[in-house]
């Protein structure tokens, strides 16, 4: 029988990581406080599995397989029974903060807590329930049933067995793991974060438009993406989420948000997921 996951948030990362799970036969909780973002999830997950075939995930044993395991609910009781939570609210301590209360009071005693967080340290959040040991940073990238690698954060407390676990879930879906100690923006993000601010800073100064920015990136350093197609990619409310996060952390302006980019967030322009971010998605 294969482990019971919860996935809390389906937004971006939401629905990359329940499909990944049920793709691997797990069966999926998916629960969302907006019931409009979980008829979306369902519509981006059916929409994506003809898509991500092609460009190299596993197929689905029959048609229907991934959204046959998936339940979506709006009822936290719905999670109470899950072997693993995957943690993917939005990237604010204010939201993050209540949710695990109510996870703590609501998970099995032996629920092992997932949190796939952009930059907030896992410790932090772990000192949020009464069993720390039994929480470690899962650090999916996006789109998650393509990417071959998870980032996992050993918190403070973080136990042996909950690594274990978790490296072990992972490997199940295909996927390899790297662990790291916990730090704000772990390894993959306190670099990327500021590469990515600084580009926007460079748009906003005029020293270059968007296109010729991200060409410079994917024609001279090879990269797959340039920077401003992946803040789109990510959301540009992630990202200035997770720069506000650094520079509280660090104390350091280096991780000050370039104003364009408050702007855009402002102005309900967050990239892929709303259609307009630097670039337009029809
Ligand atoms: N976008 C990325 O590329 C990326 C990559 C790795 C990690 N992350 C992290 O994953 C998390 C989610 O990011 P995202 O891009 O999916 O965000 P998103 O804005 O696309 O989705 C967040 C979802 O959480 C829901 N939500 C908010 N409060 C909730 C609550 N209390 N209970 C249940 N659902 C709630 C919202 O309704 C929304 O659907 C963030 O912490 C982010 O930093 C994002």
């Amino acid at each position: 029988m294969q482990e019971k996951i919860a996935v809390i948030g389906a937004g971006t990362m939401g629905v990359g990581v329940s499909h990944a799970f049920a793709a691997a036969g797990h069966p999926v909780v998916m629960l969302d406080v907006s019931k409009q973002a979980l008829d979306r999830a369902e519509e981006l997950i059916s929409r994506n599995i003809r898509y991500y075939t092609m460009l190299g995930a596993p197929p689905e044993p029959h048609p229907g397989a991934i959204m046959d395991v998936i339940t979506l609910t709006t009822d936290l009781e719905d999670v109470a029974d899950a072997d693993f939570v995957v943690e993917n609210v939005t990237e604010n301590w204010d939201v993050k903060k209540p949710l695990y209360q109510q996870l703590e009071a609501v998970c099995k005693t032996e629920t092992v807590f997932g949190v796939n967080t952009s930059a907030i340290p896992i410790t932090r959040i772990a000192g949020l329930t009464g069993r720390p040991e039994q929480v470690i940073g899962v650090h999916f990238m996006n789109p998650v049933p393509l990417k071959p690698l998870v980032e996992v954060i050993h918190g403070f407390h973080t136990s042996d067995e909950t690594v274990a676990f978790t490296r072990e879930l992972i490997r199940g879906l295909g996927k390899d793991s790297l662990v790291v100690e916990d730090s704000p923006g772990f390894v993959t993000n306190r670099v990327m974060m500021l590469m990515v601010n600084e580009a926007i800073c460079l748009l906003q100064e005029n020293v270059a438009g968007a296109p010729e920015i991200d060409r410079l990136f994917t024609e001279c350093f090879g990269h797959r993406m340039g920077p401003l197609a992946t803040a789109d990619l990510i959301g540009l409310d992630t990202v200035l989420y997770s720069l506000d996060v650094l520079l509280e952390n660090f104390n350091d302006p280096k991780y000050r948000p370039s104003t364009l980019l408050r702007k855009l967030v402002d102005a309900g322009h967050l990239g892929c997921k709303s259609g307009q971010g630097f670039f337009s998605y029809a």
